[in-house]
């Protein structure tokens, strides 16, 4: 997806010669022509600018009175000044104003793209480092979440709602539909923010610890039990207790469960008396719990229990406007520094995409992300490297492939039929199996040009031999 300039100059022919530069690498441009108009531009609900380029010397608002009113209502994006006064002075009052770059006019169009392609990719990475570090201090919010479509809109504003209380709240839908990244966020915008955020997943717990781990046991309570162990509702006292694919429980699970959410109350395994605990519980599932309640597998006490507040998260291919936006930040999140020449998707890999329907839903674009930022060998990912896309995207895959040099040459693509992440029976393949496949595509594309492949993979040359010797993989011409 392009990313939107804002261009504020007060003088026509810099606006439209920035403008024309702009929009023919690529990006599309919004012009002001002066630093009110701007302002007014960032300030406005529906703004979709990524990035401003700003006059400092501009009649009514001066860059840098732009600069502070930004600052000051909070409004957090890169900005790139531009002066035709290049001095030292000048260049560190506007850094310390907050711009990321000082241009100074005239500025060649090559010298604009990489300054304006430098600063988009700081404040990619530099928002996805914050937003996992959030994450990890359980501060997660809304508005770390992409949001484009009115579905997944009209469920966030309905998630507000629910974060400000300590109701139970039970997340339904399909696998990868972003249940977990939504409990998190409701946590996080509630009173219990930066309190622990304690997930469990209820379908992966072994079936004779189900109880101790979630209540927690005494010395002794069992073989095995070598000392005392507190639960995750103990974990989770003062915050969250997240308890994923709930539906999974087994019964007997189930009726402690129900008796811990009435009492506020535990029972350790093994222990004389019970514990209060202070938690919000939520919930998830990705099953018809009111089915397992009819079949009665799911004890219907317990449902009504934990779907006080009940949320449903729709499926992607009913939001697909979510669909760019989510491809940018897997992109941010993996390319890493060691792709810092990836750019982003071509049109074709855009509306590939938007067309697929994507029955593993955001996290199965995430994986298909992941691996398109390993396969890509240009500046863009393309439909070839989306691999693992339904039928729909293929089509769009094949057509692109052979127009997308013109001349219907096929372009070298890696063997994109097979999954480097699977082994053919389904089993996640180890990291040295990874690696080792990763390497021997690199030199099969890099036709064996040691220095090339070492570069491409960002590592050293002495490093890729020893890994060809560790895995055993024989040089080119050995
Ligand atoms: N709206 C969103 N904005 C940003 N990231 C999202 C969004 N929705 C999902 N994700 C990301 O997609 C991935 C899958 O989401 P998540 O784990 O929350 O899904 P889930 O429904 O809990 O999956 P499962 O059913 O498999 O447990 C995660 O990396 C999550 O951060």
């Amino acid at each position: 997806m392009a990313a939107t300039v804002l261009v504020a100059d007060d003088d026509r022919l810099q606006r439209n010669y920035l403008s024309a530069v702009l929009s023919s690498a690529g990006f599309t441009i919004e012009a002001c022509e002066g630093g009110a108009a701007a302002l007014d531009r960032l300030t406005r609900r529906d703004s979709r600018i990524d990035i401003c380029l700003l006059d400092l010397n501009m009649p009514d608002l001066d860059g840098f009175g732009v600069l502070e009113r930004m600052h000051a209502a909070g409004i957090d994006m890169p900005v790139i000044v531009l002066t035709a006064d290049g001095s030292v002075k000048r260049a560190v009052d506007a850094m310390r104003a907050g711009a990321v770059d000082f241009l100074v006019k005239p500025v060649g169009p090559e010298r604009l793209e990489v300054s304006i392609r430098n600063a988009l990719e700081m404040s990619n990475l530099t928002s996805e480092v914050q937003r996992l570090t959030r994450q990890e201090s359980d501060r997660l919010g809304f508005d770390d979440l992409i949001a484009a479509s009115t579905a997944i809109r009209e469920s966030i504003a309905l998630a507000r709602r629910g974060a400000s209380t300590d109701i139970p709240v039970l997340i339904s839908g399909e696998s990868g539909t972003g249940k977990e990244v939504f409990a998190r966020a409701m946590h996080g915008a509630g009173p219990r923010s930066g309190q622990p955020f304690v997930a469990v997943n209820c379908g992966a717990l072994p079936g004779d610890m189900v109880e101790s781990i979630l209540f927690g046991h005494e010395k002794g309570a069992f073989a095995g039990a070598t000392e005392r162990r507190p639960g995750k509702f103990q974990e989770a006292s003062g915050g969250t207790l997240f308890l994923d694919e709930v539906g999974e429980l087994p019964m007997p699970a189930q009726v402690k469960l129900l008796r811990a959410i009435q009492t506020g109350e535990i029972d350790p395994v093994g222990a004389t008396g019970s514990f209060r605990v202070d938690i919000r519980l939520i919930s998830t599932t990705n099953r018809d719990l009111r089915a397992m309640v009819a079949k009665g597998t799911f004890r219907e006490d317990l449902y009504y229990r934990l779907s006080v507040f009940p949320l449903t998260l729709p499926p992607l291919r009913e939001r697909r406007a979510d669909i760019s936006g989510l491809a940018e930040m897997f992109l941010a999140r993996y390319r890493g520094a060691a792709q810092v020449r990836l750019q982003g998707f071509s049109q074709a890999a855009i509306e590939a995409m938007r067309r697929a329907d994507w029955p593993g839903n955001v996290r199965q674009l995430e994986n298909v992300i992941h691996r398109a930022v390993v396969l890509a060998d240009g500046p863009l990912i393309r439909p070839e490297h989306l691999v693992g896309l339904d039928s729909t995207s293929t089509e769009v895959t094949e057509k692109a492939h052979v127009n997308g040099n013109g001349n219907g040459h096929r372009m070298h693509t890696p063997e994109i039929g097979v999954d480097i992440l699977q082994r053919p029976d389904g089993h996640t393949r180890t990291l040295a199996e990874i690696e080792a496949e990763v390497i021997r595509r690199a030199l099969g594309q890099y036709r064996g040009r040691m220095a090339e492949v070492a570069r491409r993979l960002g590592i050293g040359r002495s490093t890729l031999y020893r890994k060809l010797d560790d895995y055993d993989i024989r040089k080119p011409g050995a």
